[in-house]
């Protein structure tokens, strides 16, 4: 495998994107959504972009000086020019700092995937940099196949997990609670809306000493 599948957990941390054009301002978006402490971005000529007004934004319109990566945890180059890209990435280099560079992959230190979120489920496609068209291709079949019901599905299967385990049953037993859950119409019934289909489902799959719970459960579900 060229690549390690991570997800990183950026809360607090200070991420650079320098460059916010289309590429750029794509990286910001999933920064923003994924609740990163400080988000700098460097760009000299940044537009009054929607995104750019976020609170955890601090803009700055100028040209890229290698002492900015100082302090960052990650940093995105995101400019169209290779030169002031490879500036970027040596920068961070010289400083042990994780780099993406959106032209020259292999100069970089990580790639980005494309993601399809449905709540905590997340899908993400990479090709280690052979085809972003191809992974961007499979996160839509992907989203036709995984409909915003899975959000829901995610949910409640992390309370079942929540009230479950705590019982304390063989780890087998847990496992075909969980697994029979998922082999059933649960998400269908999520997407249609059938909350007392849902009830009665979960009735007839958890163990007796989880029914309490059920409400619970598949609170605000639909
Ligand atoms: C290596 C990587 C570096 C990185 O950015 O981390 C990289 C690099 C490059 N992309 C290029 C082109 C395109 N990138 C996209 C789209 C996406 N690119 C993304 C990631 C990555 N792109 C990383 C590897 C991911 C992987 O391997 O799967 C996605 C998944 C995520 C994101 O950017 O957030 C996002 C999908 C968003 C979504 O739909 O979800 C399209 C769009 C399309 O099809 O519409 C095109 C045009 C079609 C094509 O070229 O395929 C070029 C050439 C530019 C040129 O021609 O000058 C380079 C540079 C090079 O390859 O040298
Ligand atoms: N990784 C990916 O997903 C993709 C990567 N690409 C590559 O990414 C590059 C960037 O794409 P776009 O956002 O469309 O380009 P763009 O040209 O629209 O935006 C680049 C931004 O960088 C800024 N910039 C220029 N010099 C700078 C400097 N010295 N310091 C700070 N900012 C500076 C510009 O003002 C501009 O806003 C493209 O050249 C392309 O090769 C293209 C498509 C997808």
């Amino acid at each position: 495998m060229r690549y390690f599948p991570v997800f990183l957990d950026l809360e607090s941390k200070t991420c650079l994107v320098v460059g916010a054009g289309p590429v750029g301002r794509r990286k910001i978006s999933t920064l923003i959504k994924s609740c990163a402490g400080t988000i700098i971005v460097i760009d000299p000529g940044a537009k009054n972009h929607p995104l750019l007004e976020d609170e955890s934004i601090q803009l700055v319109n100028r040209p890229f000086k290698p002492g900015d990566v100082d302090g960052c945890h990650l940093v995105f180059a995101c400019t169209s020019d290779h030169e002031i890209n490879q500036q970027v990435t040596r920068a961070c280099r010289r400083k042990n700092i994780w780099c993406n560079t959106a032209t020259d992959p292999d100069q970089g230190d990580l790639v980005l995937p494309a993601v399809l979120e449905r709540g905590d489920l997340i899908l993400a496609v990479s090709t280690c940099g052979a085809s972003p068209a191809l992974s961007a291709r499979i996160k839509k079949e992907l989203a036709s196949r995984y409909g915003p019901e899975y959000a829901s599905l995610t949910t409640l299967m992390s309370r079942v997990r929540k009230h479950v385990l705590p019982m304390g049953l063989p780890q087998e037993k847990n496992q075909r609670i969980f697994h029979a859950i998922l082999d059933s119409n649960a998400a269908e019934l999520l997407k249609k809306g059938d909350r007392q289909g849902l009830h009665r489902l979960l009735q007839s799959l958890l163990p007796s000493g989880a029914h309490n719970h059920i409400q619970e459960m598949i609170h605000a579900l639909f």
